[in-house]
Formats: structure tokens, C-alpha cells, sequence
């Protein structure tokens, strides 16, 4: 039997319209409408797309957005000018700093410089500081993305082998803390994992990510996962984006589809998780600064 899809496209869809009714709720009684800032430094199309993805999702659930948008050869000083002119704009909730930035610009130094009260990426030294103590002001998009589409599926983690490969800050790394620690109101079914990070320096990739009964792919390279690493009957979430010939693809080859249990397409799948999040604290960042 064929892997049942994690259809994120369809959780994300229900998810927005839940938000949209709350926002509704805030503006009808007066309040303004959460904002969220997005600023794209240069012309990296696959960042084009995704910020523009945000605004139009944004927009869609009255939420307010703006993009930003600065040359490739902008400076660290020209770009912490407007972090700090958006940090003191009372309509602006929510910042995102599309990242990579251009080499030129201290990304560490950028990340710091954003409000912790408006780091709506959770990238901010004090807000990672938050989440791992467990009290969390925010939680980051993409690891949040994908509890919600365990959790409303009712694919429950506690208890479970549940293997991560990939630990960046972004995606890996606050994946596997919040997999590991006690579920949260908003997605009570994922959480209490018994949780392996695997990254390029793991002895035997294959056999780590066979214990699994859920496996996430946060990589970045094509078909990386093949059939032989999946446990029969496994949850597998594939984070990947990757362009192969023009094609976005993800990190899962797609024979998987035939051993999983569940599996997450690319697109379609975390992609559209990802900015409902956004969208999520940026709504959850207005609660907190207009109450
Ligand atoms: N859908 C979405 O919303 C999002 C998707 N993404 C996508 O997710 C993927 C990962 O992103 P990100 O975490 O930022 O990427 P990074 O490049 O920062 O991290 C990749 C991680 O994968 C590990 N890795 C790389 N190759 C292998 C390998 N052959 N075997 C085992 N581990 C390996 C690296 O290990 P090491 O640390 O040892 O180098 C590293 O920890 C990308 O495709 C990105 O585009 C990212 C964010 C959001
Ligand atoms: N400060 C910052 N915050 C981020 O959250 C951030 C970032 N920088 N830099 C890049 C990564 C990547 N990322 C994605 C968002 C949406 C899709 C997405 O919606 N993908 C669609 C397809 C989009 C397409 O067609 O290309 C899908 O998977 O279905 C993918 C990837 C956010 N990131």
C-alpha cells in the first residue's frame, strides 16, 4: 500500500482560515491588523518566491505586509537602518529578514539586531534562549510547520524513535528540541520523542534512520533518502527544497512512497506549513505587544 500523503497544502489551508477568523475578530473590534515586515536583501529568485508567497498569504488572512526590498550590494549599516526603523513602527508586529543574506553583511549581527518582541523567525539568541528553557515566545516556522502536520494527522511522537537528519539552527537543531520536549497546547500530539539528530559526521546514516518510526529530512540534497533507511509503516516529513533541472524536489527519493507509512510531498507539503507559522506569530506577536 502506497504511503499516505502529509498534505500540507490542504492542513495549511484550514490553518489560515482559522487565523483569518481571529484576525477578523482583532480588527473588528478596532485593533489593527497584525503586520508583518519582510525584507529581501538582492534578487535570489527562490527568496523572491517565497517572500512573495508570504506577502500574498499574509494579505489573504488581512494580516498587513510589506516587503522591503534592498539592492545585492547593500550595506550592514543601510540594512540595520531599516531592522531599527521597523523595530520602532507600531503597525509592523513581525520582521523577517529573508536569509542568505549577501557576504557582506553579518548575518549574526542582523539576526541580534531584530526586536526580540517582533523575531517572528525565532532566530534571535534570546528567543532560541526561550524555547530551549521551555518557555517559549515564539516557535520557528519550519520545525513548528512540521509538528502541526504530525499532530493534526494524528501521527503522535511520544514515546517514538523519532530521527532528525540535519542541524542547522534553522531547521534541525529547534526541530529536535521541541520534538523532545513536553507537547505544547498547540500541537499536543508531538513532542515526548525519544529524538536522534544525524548529520554529515554520523557513522551509518542507514541504520540510524532505520530505528526511526518518524524521520525528517532537513538536508538539502535530492533523493538523499532512499528506501533501504525507512523502517516499513514510518512517518517520513520531508523539509527539503532543492531545484533539479528547474524542478523543485526534496530530500526523499520518491521509491519511498512504497515502504513509509506517511509520507510529505515536495511541493505541497512543510513549504505551505512554513508560512502559516508565519503567519501564526505574527498574529501571536500582535497578542503580545497590543494585548
Ligand atoms: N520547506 C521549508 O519551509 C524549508 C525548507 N528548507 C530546506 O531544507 C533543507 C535544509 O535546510 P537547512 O537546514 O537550512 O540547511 P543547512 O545546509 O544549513 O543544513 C543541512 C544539514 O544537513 C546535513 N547534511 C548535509 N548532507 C548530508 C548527508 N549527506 N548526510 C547527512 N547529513 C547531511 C548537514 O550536516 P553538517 O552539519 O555536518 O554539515 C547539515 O546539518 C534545504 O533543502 C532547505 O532549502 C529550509 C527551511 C525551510
Ligand atoms: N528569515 C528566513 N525565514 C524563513 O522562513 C526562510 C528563510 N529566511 N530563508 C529560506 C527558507 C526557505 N523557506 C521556505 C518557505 C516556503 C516554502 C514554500 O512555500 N514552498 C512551496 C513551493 C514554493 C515554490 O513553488 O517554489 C512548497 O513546498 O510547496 C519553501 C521554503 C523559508 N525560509
Amino acid at each position: 500500500m502506497p504511503a499516505q500523503r502529509l498534505d500540507g497544502k490542504a492542513l495549511a489551508a484550514t490553518m489560515r482560515a482559522e487565523i483569518a477568523a481571529r484576525v477578523a475578530a482583532r480588527t473588528a473590534k478596532g485593533q489593527r491588523p497584525p503586520g508583518l515586515a519582510a525584507v529581501l536583501v538582492g534578487e535570489d529568485p527562490a527568496s523572491q518566491t517565497y517572500v512573495r508567497n508570504k506577502h500574498k498569504a499574509c494579505h489573504d488572512a488581512g494580516l498587513a505586509s510589506a516587503v522591503h526590498t534592498l539592492p545585492a550590494s547593500t550595506t550592514q549599516a543601510g540594512l540595520l537602518e531599516l531592522v531599527a526603523r521597523l523595530n520602532a513602527d507600531p503597525a509592523v508586529h513581525g520582521i523577517l529578514v529573508q536569509l542568505p543574506l549577501p557576504k557582506q553583511i553579518d548575518e549574526g549581527a542582523v539576526i541580534r539586531a531584530v526586536a526580540p518582541a517582533k523575531d517572528v523567525d525565532c532566530f534571535h539568541p534570546e528567543n532560541v534562549g526561550l524555547l530551549a528553557a521551555g518557555f517559549p515566545r515564539f516557535y520557528p516556522c519550519t520545525p513548528h510547520g512540521v509538528l502541526q502536520l504530525l499532530s493534526r494527522n494524528g501521527i503522535g511522537t511520544a514515546g517514538k524513535e523519532v530521527v532528525v537528519v540535519g542541524r542547522s539552527n534553522i531547521v534541525g537543531k529547534p526541530l529536535a528540541l521541541m520534538l523532545m520536549q513536553k507537547p505544547t497546547a498547540a500541537s499536543p500530539a508531538a513532542g515526548d520523542a525519544t529524538v536522534t539528530v544525524a548529520h554529515t559526521r554520523t557513522a551509518d546514516l542507514a541504520a540510524v534512520c532505520r530505528r526511526a518510526d518518524v524521520l525528517v529530512a532537513a538536508v538539502g540534497r535530492a533523493g538523499v533518502i532512499t528506501p533501504d533507511m525507512v523502517k516499513p509503516g514510518a512517518a517520513v516529513v520531508d523539509v527539503g527544497t532543492n531545484s533539479v533541472n528547474g524542478k523543485l524536489v526534496g530530500d526523499v527519493h520518491p521509491d519511498v512512497g512504497a515502504v513509509a507509512g506517511w509520507l510529505s510531498p515536495v511541493p505541497g507539503g512543510v513549504g505551505p506549513m512554513t508560512i502559516t507559522m508565519l503567519l501564526y506569530n505574527t498574529l501571536s506577536a500582535a497578542e503580545q505587544i497590543d494585548g
